[in-house]
This record gives structure tokens, C-alpha cells and sequence, in this order.
């Protein structure tokens, strides 16, 4: 009996060992939804029970330790390391970050705006390309991930370009005009929640920060997907729509962005 007992509990320990270091760690680059379950509830408050700390702690503190201070292309990378070998992470990622790079050269824009701060990654690939005088406004709701990405642009040495402005974006857009002195957008990056996109674009419509020629991009039109804005986007006379194919940040399940100029 009791050799039994222990056989099980042998069996059962092995088991377990195989599913958590081979199959789930095998399964989670290809499969979106399982990253997003494994990672974030998962991994993530594991590593914070067991470590004391949140990822966007933990990622400021690599950031700090391996990167080159004043060097917003080396904090990109060091970034991108960490959430490739130790935590994933929601940032737009190194693959779909060269198509958010060409798509701002392409536009050498003056006035961006950022829908979904995080931890500041993407702040950085857009704020390093701007020409002289070029500015970037954030939007992000959640303080702790507001404080983090602030330290991050400080640490990349380009404060001067980004400024990150805390509250939820239904708040914050009708105030960009007499706040910020913003006439309209040159490119609008939509990185939020994806329910809050088609809500937000239409607000940004009609506070008058889209005109002719802004590019809207959008992160994450496949996954975890935007149905309804791509669903506006592409079917009005107002937007010219391009798909751009790459995949869901630091995995290879299949993600996009979306590129719509307004047309007037
Ligand atoms: C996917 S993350 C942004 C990632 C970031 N753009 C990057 O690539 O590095 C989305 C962020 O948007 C914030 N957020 C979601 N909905 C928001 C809203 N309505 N207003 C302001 N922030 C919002 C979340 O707290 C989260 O930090
Ligand atoms: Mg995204």
C-alpha cells in the first residue's frame, strides 16, 4: 500500500515536472490566448507573491542594471530580452516595433499621441524618431504603470519629447486641445484596451484631433483583435486601411497593425 502511495506521488511530482518545464513552456509561443493565461495570471502573480514586486517594477529594475543610461535603443533591447527570457510582457514588441518605426519615419510626424502607456516601451520607439521639436503625449490610467514608464523615458534620457499624462483617455482627450495646445494629431498609435478603440477614435473625430492626412495605427487588430474598429476603419469613406502582418509581441501567434489615414 504505502509502496503505492509513494509510486503515485513519484508519478504524479514527474508528471507535473514534464507539463510545467516542457510541454507548457513548448505550447505558450504558439498558441495567443495560452501566452495571455500562462503569462499574465498565471506566471505573473506567482512571480509577484514569490518576489515581492510587480513586473513593471521588475522590468525598471533590468532596465536600470543592463541598459545604457541616455540610450533609448539600448533600453528598447534590454527591454525586449527581459520579456523574451524572463517575463512576457504587453509592450508592442521588437517584431511589430519595426513596423511601428517605419510606418512613424514615413510620417516624420511633430505631434503624436499614444493610446496605452505600459511601462513606456513603445513611448520609446516613437519619441527616438521624432525630428527636432517633435512631441509625444501618453495616455495611461493605471498610476503604478504611469510611475514606471516615467522612470523608463527618464533613464532613455528623452523626458524632454514624452510626456505622460495619467487618467483614463475618454477624460483625457477633450481636454489635448485647450491643455496642450495640440491642433491635431500627425499620428495617433492605439494601444489601450481594445474596446475603448472605436469609442476613442470616434471621440478623437469629434474633438477635431483627427484631420486630413493623421495615420491612425492600432496595435493588436488580430490578437487579441479589434473587430469593430476594423470593421469602421475599413468600410468608411473617411480612412484609407492597411493591414500590416506580424505577430502577437515576443510569440508566434498571428497579430497586426492596422494603418488608416483619414482622408477628409
Ligand atoms: C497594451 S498596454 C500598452 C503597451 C504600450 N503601448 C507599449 O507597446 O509599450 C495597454 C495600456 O493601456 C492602459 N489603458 C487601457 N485602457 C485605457 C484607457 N481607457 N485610458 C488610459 N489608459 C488605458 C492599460 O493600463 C495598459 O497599461
Ligand atoms: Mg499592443
Amino acid at each position: 500500500m504505502l509502496l503505492f502511495f509513494l509510486g503515485s506521488a513519484v508519478v504524479g511530482v514527474s508528471l507535473g515536472y514534464i507539463i510545467v518545464c516542457f510541454i507548457i513552456p513548448w505550447l505558450v509561443p504558439f498558441s495567443g490566448p495560452f501566452v495571455l493565461l500562462w503569462h499574465e495570471v498565471i506566471l505573473e502573480p506567482a512571480m509577484d507573491w514569490l518576489k515581492g514586486s510587480s513586473k513593471p517594477q521588475r522590468m525598471l529594475s533590468y532596465v536600470q542594471r543592463h541598459s545604457k543610461r541616455g540610450d533609448p535603443d539600448s533600453v528598447i533591447s534590454t527591454i525586449d530580452i527581459f520579456c523574451r527570457s524572463k517575463e512576457w510582457a504587453m509592450n508592442v514588441g521588437d517584431e511589430k516595433g519595426l513596423i511601428l518605426d517605419k510606418l512613424i519615419c514615413e510620417a516624420n510626424p511633430s505631434i503624436v499621441l499614444e493610446l496605452g502607456t505600459y511601462c513606456g516601451y513603445s513611448s520609446l520607439r516613437i519619441a527616438r524618431l521624432l525630428p527636432p521639436g517633435g512631441r509625444l503625449f501618453t495616455m495611461e490610467f493605471n498610476p503604478a504603470y504611469a510611475k514606471i514608464a516615467k522612470q523608463i523615458i527618464a533613464w532613455a534620457g528623452l523626458e524632454s519629447k514624452i510626456q505622460v499624462l495619467e487618467g483614463p483617455s475618454g477624460d483625457l482627450i477633450p481636454q489635448l486641445k485647450k491643455k496642450h495646445a495640440i491642433e491635431k494629431c500627425d499620428i495617433i498609435f492605439i494601444d489601450h484596451w481594445k474596446d475603448c478603440y472605436l469609442p476613442d477614435t470616434k471621440l478623437l473625430e469629434e474633438c477635431g484631433l483627427i484631420g486630413k492626412g493623421t495615420v491612425l495605427i492600432a496595435d493588436n487588430v488580430t490578437f487579441p483583435g479589434t473587430p469593430d474598429y476594423l470593421e469602421y476603419v475599413r468600410n468608411s469613406p473617411h480612412y484609407s486601411s492597411q493591414y500590416f502582418k506580424s505577430y502577437l509581441e515576443y510569440s508566434k501567434t498571428e497579430d497586426g497593425l492596422e494603418k488608416s489615414v483619414f482622408l477628409g
